[in-house]
């Protein structure tokens, strides 16, 4: 199979969808890789890391999409890029389809096969691609937020863990799952006081055992969600309904009753974000505004700040089935595994993930039909 790795466009993006140790594993196994020429430059690997395994460096953006019959990246496709895919063509990256209509159009216009990372489907139900960068994000949210408390910043002017004879700062977060402990883990490692919400009492049970005693976990509920975001200094948003728009969870009138300085990184921004007052989608170089004096962060490609470590820890997950499609082909390779037909989201001009489709009133086709 032709593949081409894409360099993100995305304001700050410097992840790459393959390392050269990915890209020597796909030439091994007999295939071709193009890589867009400095694709892989704001990660650390130089075009001659990925030559020196036998890939082949494309400087024309417009050829490599025309040649490769599978593209991979890290994010959505950005409105430049629409025209790029032609009919048949396999993009495997994160598409995040639900809060995203126009997206959506243009890859059922150009008939693109796309398998979305968020959406795959591993053991235990998990979510092996979206994992690792929300181990990411989780981990940032804390440390962004503890940036933007600090007074110069726009912030309260607290310290989020405190300090003898000085009480801690209060991190609240909505979602439990891989952001969610990921984010507790850091504030609970900084001295905070940490809430958790989460509407699995499965998950709440989890992290009360994992974290023994040192985070309070409270179901989610709307009285109880006002209850805590009027406390929080630093509001963590990091629910999740896969391939489906964020629930809002958090209402204008609950951001009111934060004290202003207070700050909100609502994680779950690249599924439309789950608090009312987050209006826009902030970018790395402009990533906060102010509203009802509480600061708002909500940049959709958070781990594209740290590079480095986001492109190898994504890439450790997403080679073995990049392998799987261009070994065996997109179609047997999701007939043989169940996980990874569920990161159908488009084939052929038809929505296959149910939740894009309701969340946008489009036809919903299921992908068993597809693969029959
Ligand atoms: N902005 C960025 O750069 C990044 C954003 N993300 C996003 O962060 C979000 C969270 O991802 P993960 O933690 O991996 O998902 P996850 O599936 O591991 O966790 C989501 C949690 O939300 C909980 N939940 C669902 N409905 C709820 C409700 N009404 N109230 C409280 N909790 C509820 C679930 O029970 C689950 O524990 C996703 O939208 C993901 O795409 C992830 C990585 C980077
Ligand atoms: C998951 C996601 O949106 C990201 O890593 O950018």
């Amino acid at each position: 199979m032709i593949i081409g790795v894409a360099k993100e466009i995305k304001n700050n993006e410097n992840r790459v969808g393959l390392t050269p140790a990915g890209a020597e594993d796909l030439c091994r196994a007999g295939h071709t890789v193009l890589i867009e020429k400095n694709a892989g430059i704001g990660s650390g690997f130089s075009d001659e890391s990925y030559a020196q395994v036998g890939a082949t460096i494309i400087a024309d953006k417009k050829e490599l999409f025309d040649t490769s019959e599978m593209i991979i990246k890290v994010k959505e496709p950005l409105m430049p890029e629409y025209e790029l895919f032609h009919e048949g063509q396999i993009l495997f990256t994160y598409l995040h389809l639900a809060p995203e209509p126009e997206l959506t159009k243009a890859l059922l216009e150009k008939k693109v096969i796309g398998i979305a990372y968020e959406t795959i489907v591993g053991r235990n139900n998990s979510l092996p691609l979206l994992s690792p960068m929300s181990e990411v994000a989780g981990r940032m949210a804390v440390q962004i937020g503890a940036q933007f408390l600090e007074k110069p910043w726009g912030g309260k002017g607290i310290l989020l863990g405190g300090v003898p004879g000085v009480e801690s700062g209060q991190v609240v977060i909505v979602g439990g799952g891989i952001v969610g402990t990921n984010a507790a883990k850091m504030a609970v490692g900084m001295g905070a006081r940490v809430t958790i919400l989460d509407k699995s009492t499965e998950r709440l049970a989890y992290l009360d055992d994992i974290f023994g005693g040192r985070v309070t976990t409270v179901m989610s509920n709307s009285y109880n969600i006002a209850k805590w975001v009027k406390q929080a200094d630093l509001l963590v948003g990091a629910v999740l309904i896969p391939g489906a728009k964020a629930p809002k969870l958090v209402s204008e009138d609950m951001v009111k009753t934060m004290e202003a300085g207070s700050v909100i990184v609502d994680v779950a921004i690249d599924q439309g974000g789950s608090v009312s007052t987050i209006d826009r989608i902030t970018t790395h170089s402009e990533p906060t505004y102010t509203k009802h004096g509480v600061i708002h962060y909500s940049v959709a490609n958070m781990p594209g700040a740290v590079a480095r470590t986001s492109t190898l820890a994504l890439t450790n997950s997403t080679l073995p089935y990049a392998l799987q499609i261009a070994n065996k082909g997109w179609k047997q390779a999701l007939i043989d595994d169940a996980g990874l037909a569920r990161g159908l989201n488009v084939y052929d001009g038809k929505v296959t993930f149910k939740a894009v489709a309701d969340d946008q009133n489009l036809p919903y086709t299921p992908v068993t039909a597809v693969l029959s």
